[in-house]
């Protein structure tokens, strides 16, 4: 079986007596792209910098590539890449300047992969840091990272700041990371990102993981919905089973929902019915994330 890239099992994180980070467990494999998504403060920045070895773990295990996270940093940090949501940059050198220091301090170097991501991202590396904007001193961070020979890249929020051809960019970027089977771990709020890139998800509340899996996996655990017009009024289509909120339009349709593990049997239903439209939504990432929020919401209110 391969190694996991990385492999946390039951991390916690106290900031004295506040428990950030309760039970993160999850691995991210070679060429998997893995999406860590979760509402503000769940944990996500913690758990990223107790990876880097920023913040001491209060408990359980992190490794990466086979190394404990704790203990051979200096190893680990040579085939690892990190962008931060918020990048400092020294603000007296140019934008060329820093990216030529993040490579130096990772042991790369400029090469002409480096000058094409500086001008798919658009940056003038001439201009000194203090000049550029949120959006430009994030792309120092990306081009740097990009042209880094990693096995290992960490984005935690990336993208804030970047404008939607930049971000395109930055996509494209990771993917080809992937197809070169480098792992990407991947936090973000852009969830259409993340649905778009990520092989896997894993989603964060209150500093435990409640739930993995591919998006496909994750549509189970939801609701589809289904517009439907019969010929014939079909109210018994309420009494099945996994079917939820049946609502009559005006023009004798009917909107439901239909828990993902029923919809096959709600469709082998409607097979044996004359069918004049039927139209299934398959619930997005942002479902799913808003059913975490929303419990989370509920929570806190308790
Ligand atoms: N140094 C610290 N001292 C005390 N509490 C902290 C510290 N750093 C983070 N926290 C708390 O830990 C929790 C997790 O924070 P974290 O920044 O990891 O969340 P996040 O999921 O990255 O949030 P966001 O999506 O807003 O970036 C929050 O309640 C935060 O206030």
């Amino acid at each position: 079986m391969t190694t996991p890239t990385l492999h946390i099992n039951h991390l916690q994180k106290n900031f004295g007596k506040f428990q950030a980070l309760k039970d993160i467990t999850f691995d991210i494999y070679p060429g998997e792209v893995f999406g860590f998504i979760g509402p503000n403060g769940a944990g996500k920045s913690t758990t990223i910098r107790t990876l880097l070895g920023i913040l001491k773990a209060s408990g359980g295990q992190a490794t990466i590539f086979g190394k404990d996270v704790f203990k051979d940093a200096v190893a680990i940090h040579s085939r690892l890449a990190y962008v931060p949501g918020d990048v400092y940059l020294w603000p007296n050198l140019s934008g060329g300047e820093i990216i030529d220091l993040f490579l130096k301090l990772a042991h790369n170097k400029h090469t002409e992969k480096t000058d094409q991501l500086i001008k798919a991202f658009q940056l003038d590396p001439t201009k000194k840091a203090r000049t550029y904007s949120k959006g430009n001193r994030q792309k120092v961070a990306l081009i740097a990272a990009f042209s880094t020979e990693a096995d290992f890249y960490i984005f935690d929020e990336p993208t804030s700041g970047l404008d939607p051809l930049n971000e395109e960019i930055f996509q494209q970027e990771v993917l080809k990371l992937k197809a070169a089977g480098k792992a990407v771990l991947l936090s973000s709020h852009i969830l259409s990102e993340v649905e778009k890139m990520c092989d896997r998800i894993g989603i964060i509340r209150q500093g435990k993981i409640v739930e993995t899996g591919t998006l496909q996996e994750m549509r189970h655990l939801t609701r589809t919905v289904v517009k439907v017009q019969t010929v014939e009024p079909t109210p018994e289509i309420a009494a099945l089973v996994g079917v939820h909120n049946v609502e009559v339009n005006q023009n004798g349709s009917m909107t439901l929902a239909v828990d993902s593990e029923h919809l096959d049997s709600l469709m082998e239903y409607l097979s044996k019915k004359q069918i004049l439209s039927l139209q299934a939504t398959p619930p997005t990432l942002e479902d799913l994330f808003l059913r975490y929020y929303d419990s989370e919401v509920q929570t806190n209110e308790q």
